[in-house]
């Protein structure tokens, strides 16, 4: 059996992989990637096939883009692969290796032997890539993405030999392109490397600096248990029997306290309840990574049933994989049926163990105090279960159950200690904030000195109020607690900053809902005075909820850097009316995030942004710049009319696309494209970096100087 893999078979027929792989799924042989033989069989077949065709022929001209960072004039086809990865992701569908389904886990598998094998070794590795021999390393390791050349460094290889491979796997990359993940690992299985992605730690997430325990040194800690359940079955009364039977037994004289969460003792065992019932309040401290929950109570009337919030919490609960006991309540009612509720609840998957199944059921009357103690008894079975262990001899970590800033004593915060013992004094930082624990006071008001395991606590002496659900550690250096804490607060100005998101047309209408928006700021530039007038006039009248069309600066011409400085500061949309943005505006605006709407038509202008503020805004499509060209000299051709003789200065030109003629800036025109010519030839594309022949559809007044700017509609995905 011959052993020719299709790359091999690629080179020799001066091909792209791609292509090869493409010919091969069209004769229905099945091929997972580059590196898959084929047989003598196959490559018969293959020369016929491309003894036969022309078209693959034309495309593969191998050699010559690798000396260049620009590639040859393309053809469509083929040019699909010149960018293999602008967006990390956003091109999988383009890439070559995707097509392949069979490839990827073979591969991956291999690679994630490796990787545990050679884990931490990694960095030994590269360095001993710097070794004058320059022997390929065995393994690499990257963070985020490669640039080709940074690639062919790491893997002592020319970076002309590491374009020369992506080629043959159909990618065109150039040297300083970034790679994505795939595209790195084919080049470097090539190799026999093994790449390793590592993940940066962030040195200022808590959870690097929770102390990590041996297992030998939990015991047994609390359940920490959330009640759940439809409106009105009755959590707050049971929250409240348990409570009250349980606490005036236990600690005699206590005042009872609300901080959040309170304790109970039942046989000489606790058990912690969170006494925000519902499961908003459990599933937004879970959507902040908080799990605090070890068991969640569902109670069910046994004269209502099963209702829609029932169903909600047992989806949350199961979400959270936290056991669930069921407590039938309102058994003293007359139309009690708690048979009903237990047949409703199998339809969930909560099955009595009386019927075979799993689930504890309770049935009581929290009115009454009737079956309290059976549902403590429960909940201490289930606990003893779940073998819930705690280790009270280390340096406290947690969670927040609730916050908030109090007049007299500053930033008040219950905190469930988790792991560890709390105590006064510690040194603490507690989501963004940080401070010392200057006094801790439990559930029944008493101050208390220490908090263990499972324990709510209040908690005075943070800098800042933090938000419920944040986790808290304690530092063993206080230096250190400050330092990670105003780090962290540092972290946050800053991404609430940046996060502080511009407006955008698409996301306005959110905005105006949420009420962050009252003032639609908008900065104009238009061709000529008299469209700024009328434009802003227009602009103006349009009403909508209130909200105000706020018009902060207008001006006649292209859009200058300034225009979208000026936005940025304002939080302002700039509006172009045949008026284009320069290249240092168009730079700005990306890197500033400024929306910069480009029109032609006031009416369109004014239909947009009252879409916009209506949330109507047709999300769909969008305009996409493609390329822009210039014109360097002019043929006036009697049949043909203007010939713009232009050489394309970024992106591409593609007949198909939309044209405009842009003359100092300002739009003259736009329509399409007529023809598209390289020399005689009539062409599909013309890449950057070469001349060209444009005509214009119905458009003649072209004059030298002038820029086109080709365009294409785009879907756009949303996430
Ligand atoms: N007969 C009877 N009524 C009860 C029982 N438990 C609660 N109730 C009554 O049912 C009503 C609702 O009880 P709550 O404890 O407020 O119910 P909840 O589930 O906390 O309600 P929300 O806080 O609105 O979600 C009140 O009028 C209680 O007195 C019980 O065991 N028997």
């Amino acid at each position: 059996m011959s052993k020719t893999r299709v790359y091999e078979y690629a080179k020799k027929k001066n091909l792209s992989s791609k292509v090869v792989i493409d010919k091969m799924k069209e004769l229905n042989i099945e091929v997972a990637n580059h590196m898959s033989t084929i047989s003598q069989d196959t490559v018969q077949k293959l020369d016929n096939a491309f003894d036969g065709g022309s078209r693959e022929k034309k495309q593969a001209q191998p050699e010559k883009p690798v000396s260049g960072d620009s590639s040859s004039n393309q053809t469509s086809a083929n040019s699909k692969n010149k960018k293999p990865n602008n967006k990390q992701g956003s091109n999988s569908a383009k890439r070559p290796q995707n097509n392949q389904g069979g490839n990827k886990p073979s591969g991956k598998g291999n690679n994630n032997k490796n990787k545990k094998r050679n884990n931490g070794r990694a960095s030994n590795n590269n360095n001993q890539s710097q070794a004058p021999k320059k022997a390929t390393p065995e393994n690499i390791t990257y963070t985020d993405t490669l640039t080709v050349s940074e690639l062919a460094e790491k893997l002592n290889k020319d970076t002309a030999e590491i374009i020369k491979k992506l080629m043959f796997l159909g990618v065109m990359a150039t040297k300083n392109q970034d790679l994505d993940k795939d595209s790195i690992e084919l080049i470097c299985e090539e190799y026999g490397v093994t790449a390793e992605q590592v993940v940066e730690v962030d040195e200022i997430d808590l959870d690097n600096f929770k102390t990590e325990e041996k297992a030998e040194d939990l015991i047994e800690r609390p359940a920490v248990v959330t009640i759940m359940g439809h409106v009105d079955h009755g959590k707050t009364t049971l929250l409240d029997s348990i409570r009250d039977t349980k606490v005036t037994e236990g600690e005699a004289g206590g005042i009872t306290q609300h901080i959040g969460a309170y304790q109970v003792e039942d046989n000489g065992k606790k058990v912690t309840f969170l006494d925000t019932p519902g499961h908003a309040a459990f599933t937004s401290m879970r959507s902040r990574g908080a799990q605090v929950t070890d068991i969640a109570i569902l109670v069910v009337a046994a004269d209502d049933g099963v209702m829609p919030q029932t169903v909600e919490a047992i989806n949350h609960a199961k979400a959270a994989e936290v056991p669930i006991i069921v407590a039938v309540n309102k058994m003293d009612k007359e139309g009690a049926n708690p048979d009903r509720v237990m047949q409703e609840l199998t339809e969930h998957e909560l099955i009595p163990e009386d019927w075979g199944g799993d689930t504890i059921f309770v049935q009581l009357s929290a009115i009454k105090r009737e079956g309290i103690d059976d549902l403590l008894e429960m909940i201490l079975l289930v606990s003893e279960v779940e073998e819930l262990k705690a280790n009270p001899n280390s340096n406290a970590n947690g969670t927040v159950i609730e916050a908030q800033l109090d007049k007299g004593r500053g930033s008040v915060a219950t905190l469930l200690v988790q792991n560890g013992t709390l105590h006064v004094g510690d040194a603490i930082v507690v989501g963004n904030t940080y401070g010392r624990v200057r006094a801790m006071v439990n559930d029944l008001g008493r101050r208390v000195q220490a908090a263990g395991p499972s324990t709510p606590v209040e908690i005075t002496g943070l800098n800042e109020v933090p938000a419920a659900g944040d986790q808290f550690v304690v530092f063993s250096n206080e230096k250190q607690a400050r330092q990670v804490g105003e780090a962290r607060q540092q972290k946050q100005i800053e991404e609430k900053r940046t996060d502080k998101a511009k407006v955008s047309l698409d996301d306005l209408f959110e905005q105006i809902k949420q009420g962050e928006v009252k003032d639609i700021n908008l900065v104009l530039k238009a061709d000529v005075q008299g469209s700024v007038e009328a434009l802003a006039s227009s602009l103006k009248k349009i009403d909508v909820e209130g909200v105000k069309v706020n018009i902060i600066h207008t001006g006649v011409g292209a859009i200058a850097e300034s225009d979208i400085i000026l936005a940025s500061a304002s939080n302002a949309i700039v509006i172009g009316f045949n008026v284009r943005p320069d290249n240092n505006a168009k730079k700005a605006a990306e890197t500033e995030k400024v929306d910069v709407r480009l029109h032609r038509i006031i009416y369109k202008v004014i239909e947009e942004i009252e879409a916009a503020m209506k949330g109507m805004l047709d999300p769909e499509f969008e305009e996409k710049v493609i390329g822009q060209a210039e014109v360097r000299e002019i043929f006036k051709v009697s049949r043909i009319g203007t010939i713009a003789g232009s050489y394309v200065t970024d992106g591409k030109l593609t007949r198909d696309a939309g044209v405009r003629v842009i003359r100092d800036g300002v739009v003259l025109y736009e329509g399409e494209i007529d023809t598209l010519k390289r020399f005689k030839d009539d062409v599909k594309e013309v890449a950057q970096n070469y001349e060209c022949g444009i005509t214009v559809k119905n458009f003649n007044d072209i004059k030298e100087g002038d820029v086109f700017e080709a365009y294409v509609m785009q879907e756009i995905k949303r996430v």
